[in-house]
């Protein structure tokens, strides 16, 4: 963190907490990026499949959180729709999803509504984020906020961060970080609320943050407080089926990715992937560097590929998934066909994870590859374009 003096005229509660006219303490990431980076992390840790982020603002965690491999649908609420108008679209898959597809189904949606009102399609996630809201309710809506997001959504995880009006002693100026701020909480005055919250609910509750105060002023504690809320042990999990009906958010965007788990791009990851080893083993073959896979014997005076071998350096050692095809059967070339079993090319361990045996691997690749006629082998030219 840096601190500077300059001269600044607004407070902003992003990367710069500015003061008028004096101080400035800036904070190196940004202070939202370290928030974000913070649940970022977390989700790595735990890896949730559903996670909800309440008060979702301009989108810019769901859009660090949709590149998580373990999510399979994240959700925004936030009761400014204009927000979702601007950035929604920045959360569709991009060309790079397209061609290299997420392992899992991703769905994400966007939707428009109070976190303070009960929506059934926000029961039953593993984490629910509520980054900088709270400070934003009225007391009155203060109030109802633990009722609907622990007692009704009651996710496992909860992640509540809030400014820590002790660090502000470090500003001087009296104001809140932000103008719509209807409050700011000690760390005592959050702590207080969030223990009362979680024994209420049967939650247990840790507290830490982001934003490390300067050096000498250590006892002011972050910048930012966090509360880290998770469900503890019930005997039964929340019942998803008894809340049907109740939809009272508007959905404002949605949005599914391309996925390993859908036939079409499994298919064209399976296709790609079996072209790219079989055009490799027939470069191999052709440039006669690895006779130590292939039938042919090098010492054969029939060999027309036996010149090449002489003079050549000692095969290298064999790369990982070189090893996992050692002992299946070799490519083999009949005229000017090269061949390879496809139980060769199931053993590599990209092939062998997408399809899981040689059944499903002639069926996703019968339409798009050539295979001899036992359709046990594929089959491509010896001599292609792409080798002049
Ligand atoms: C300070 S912004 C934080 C945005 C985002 N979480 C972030 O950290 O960048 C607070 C957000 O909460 C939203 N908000 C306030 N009250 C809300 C409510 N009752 N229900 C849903 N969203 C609310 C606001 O529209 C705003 O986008
Ligand atoms: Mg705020």
């Amino acid at each position: 963190m840096e601190e500077n003096n300059l001269e600044c005229n607004s407070v902003v509660d992003g990367n710069v907490e500015e003061v008028p006219d004096k101080k400035v303490i800036k904070f190196n990431p940004p202070l939202y990026r370290q928030r974000y980076e913070f649940v970022k992390k977390l989700v790595a840790q735990h890896e949730p499949k559903k996670v909800a982020d309440l008060g979702c603002g301009d989108v810019f965690l769901l859009r660090m959180l949709k590149y998580q491999k373990c999510l399979e649908e994240l959700v925004g609420v936030d009761i400014n729709e204009e927000k979702f108008k601007w950035h929604g679209c920045k959360l569709s898959a991009c060309v790079g999803d397209h061609l290299d597809p997420r392992e899992l189904d991703l769905i994400i949606t966007l939707y428009q509504g109070s976190v303070l009102e009960k929506d059934c399609r926000l029961v039953g996630f593993d984490m629910v984020t509520c980054i900088e809201l709270i400070e934003h309710f009225d007391s009155e809506d203060l109030a109802k906020f633990p009722e609907v997001v622990f007692g009704y959504m009651s996710p496992a995880m909860i992640v509540i961060s809030t400014p820590n009006s002790d660090f502000n002693s470090l500003f001087p100026y009296s104001d809140f970080r932000d103008l719509d701020h209807k409050f700011e909480w000690s760390r005592m005055e959050f702590q207080t609320w969030a223990l009362d919250v979680a024994n209420r609910y049967n939650y247990s509750v840790e507290f830490t943050g982001v934003g490390e105060p300067p050096s000498g002023a250590e006892d002011v504690g972050y910048c930012t407080q966090i509360g880290i809320f998770h469900r503890k042990a019930q005997a039964t999990e929340p019942d998803i089926s008894e809340q049907q009906g109740q939809h009272v958010y508007q959905v404002a965007y949605t949005t599914s990715y391309p996925s390993l788990q859908q036939i079409k791009y499994r298919r064209r990851v399976v296709v790609y992937e079996t072209y790219r080893e079989v055009h490799r083993m027939r470069r191999k073959y052709k440039m006669g560097l690895t006779w130590c896979e292939l039938e042919a014997d090098p010492e054969d005076p029939d060999n027309p590929r036996r010149k090449f071998t002489s003079g050549l350096p000692s095969p290298q050692p064999l790369k990982e998934a070189e090893k996992s095809t050692e002992m299946t059967p070799k490519p083999f070339c009949i005229g000017d066909k090269f061949y390879v079993p496809l139980e060769r090319i199931i053993a590599y361990p990209k092939v062998k994870h997408l399809c899981g045996n040689v059944e499903e691997l002639r069926a996703l690749i019968a339409d798009a590859v050539e295979l001899n006629c036992s359709g046990s082998a594929v089959q491509v030219d010896l001599d292609h374009y792409a080798d002049c």
